[in-house]
């Protein structure tokens, strides 16, 4: 037993917004867990503070299981990402908890490792094609084995994955949302064109990776998939928006270019149908989203059964408490696939220290008792919380589109 005495929420800005939850126990130990929404994060905060924290005095923090289902079931309102992005923080937080009274990495708990580390991708974006092959290249000679390619469309102005910043994409700016432009022909016309010349430059022994980010229909997604098949992409991902998962049997029909879905899904239920049908290859879910260890270790349960891998979100909104977390669960499940990692700013970096660490392509959680992430809370303090939006998108005709 080791009863929960105190939590609390931070709120910081090193950069961008993180939303943390810590829990502490009668035995003085601590755990923390990331709560971030990108451009909701106050609506988590206040899930927290409002109605979770006071649920959590006097609870046994070692009750994990018994704690997820009270917070989920006792509810009554089920899913969601406030929702499962507030159990997840809690989830995150016990396990930390549990990982340092035992004195053993969390990956431990889950059963131990089963690799010697988790291979992650890295992001290639470039204003043009060249821009981001060269970028690639950099990436390839840092050891990573896998890289996503995003690059500019001639004729639409900004296009997701691409900024100005050479390693930090970071959407969500501006007290507004920003309003992009998207045309899907040109879309489609140039990204076999960006995979053509990356095979032609990385050669084949580099996993490519490419994002639609939810803009194609299941007709448009299959022929994409279809005039990708030469450059044997490792996956596509996002190709069509997902609630309706019987939407991809038709992208399947058309295409063996390997499928990932499911960063914006926050439960087994936003998958079961895509897992149960095998319609994809890789599951995209992640710890902050998706109702933290103890639900996403069922998801990846449910795949295995079905020959789908993982493969977590792991943009710079998800905090490094997210990464470790991911980690942890990355290196210990049997059906890990590849981790997503978009490097953390050095401000964000020095907020939450942690021992993860990242080499000749894989990364690896370490072996600090928990998680193995601090945060400090005297450096957090100095960001002060700034509303951010993620963009919004219309078509050239000024129809109101997915971003
Ligand atoms: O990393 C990815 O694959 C993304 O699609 C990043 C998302 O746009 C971002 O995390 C939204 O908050």
């Amino acid at each position: 037993m080791s009863r929960i005495t105190a939590a609390r929420v931070v709120v910081t800005c090193p950069g961008r917004n993180f939303v943390t939850l810590r829990i502490e126990t009668e035995d003085g130990v601590y755990g923390l867990g990331d709560a971030t929404l990108n451009g909701r994060e106050l609506a988590v905060a206040s899930y927290l503070t409002d109605h979770v924290i006071p649920c959590l005095i006097g609870r046994d923090a070692h009750r994990i299981e018994d704690i997820w289902q009270y917070l989920y079931k006792g509810a009554y309102w089920r899913r969601g990402p406030v929702t499962m992005s507030a159990i997840a923080a809690v989830d995150m937080a016990l396990w930390d908890i549990k990982g340092k009274i035992a004195g053993l990495p969390v990956y431990q708990l889950l059963g131990g490792a089963s690799r010697e580390g988790c291979m992650v991708y890295g992001h290639a974006n470039g204003t043009d094609i060249e821009e981001t092959i060269d970028r690639a290249q950099e990436l390839v000679e840092q050891g990573y084995k896998a890289v996503r390619l995003q690059s500019g469309v001639p004729g639409i102005a900004t296009t997701y994955g691409v900024s100005g910043e050479r390693f930090y994409y970071e959407p969500a700016k501006g007290s507004l949302p920003d309003e992009t432009v998207w045309s899907t022909s040109k879309y489609m016309n140039h990204v076999p064109k960006l995979f053509a010349r990356g095979r032609e430059a990385l050669g084949w022994d580099v996993h490519l990776l490419h994002d639609v980010h939810h803009r194609l229909t299941p007709i448009e997604a299959g022929r994409l998939g279809k005039d990708l098949e030469p450059y044997r992409l490792f996956w596509l991902e996002d190709a069509t928006p997902a609630e309706n998962q019987a939407a991809f049997r038709l992208i399947r029909q058309h295409t063996t270019t390997p499928l990932a879905v499911g960063e914006i899904f926050n439960t087994i239920w936003d998958a079961k149908q895509l897992i149960e049908e095998q319609l994809i290859d890789y599951i995209r879910a992640t710890v902050v989203h998706a109702g933290g260890i103890t639900h996403l270790r069922r998801v990846a349960a449910l795949a295995d059964l079905y020959q789908v891998r993982t493969g977590c979100h792991g943009a710079t909104d998800l905090s490094p408490v997210c990464m470790a977390a991911a980690l942890h669960f990355g290196l210990s499940v049997p059906n890990f696939g590849i981790q997503e990692y978009m490097r953390h700013t050095p401000e964000t970096d020095a907020v939450f220290p942690h021992a993860y660490t990242f080499e000749n392509g894989l990364m690896h959680p370490g072996d600090a008792p928990g998680l193995g992430v601090e945060m400090d809370e005297e450096t957090a303090a100095q960001y002060e919380y700034k509303r951010a939006y993620l963009p919004v998108n219309r078509l050239e005709d000024g129809t109101m589109f997915n971003w």
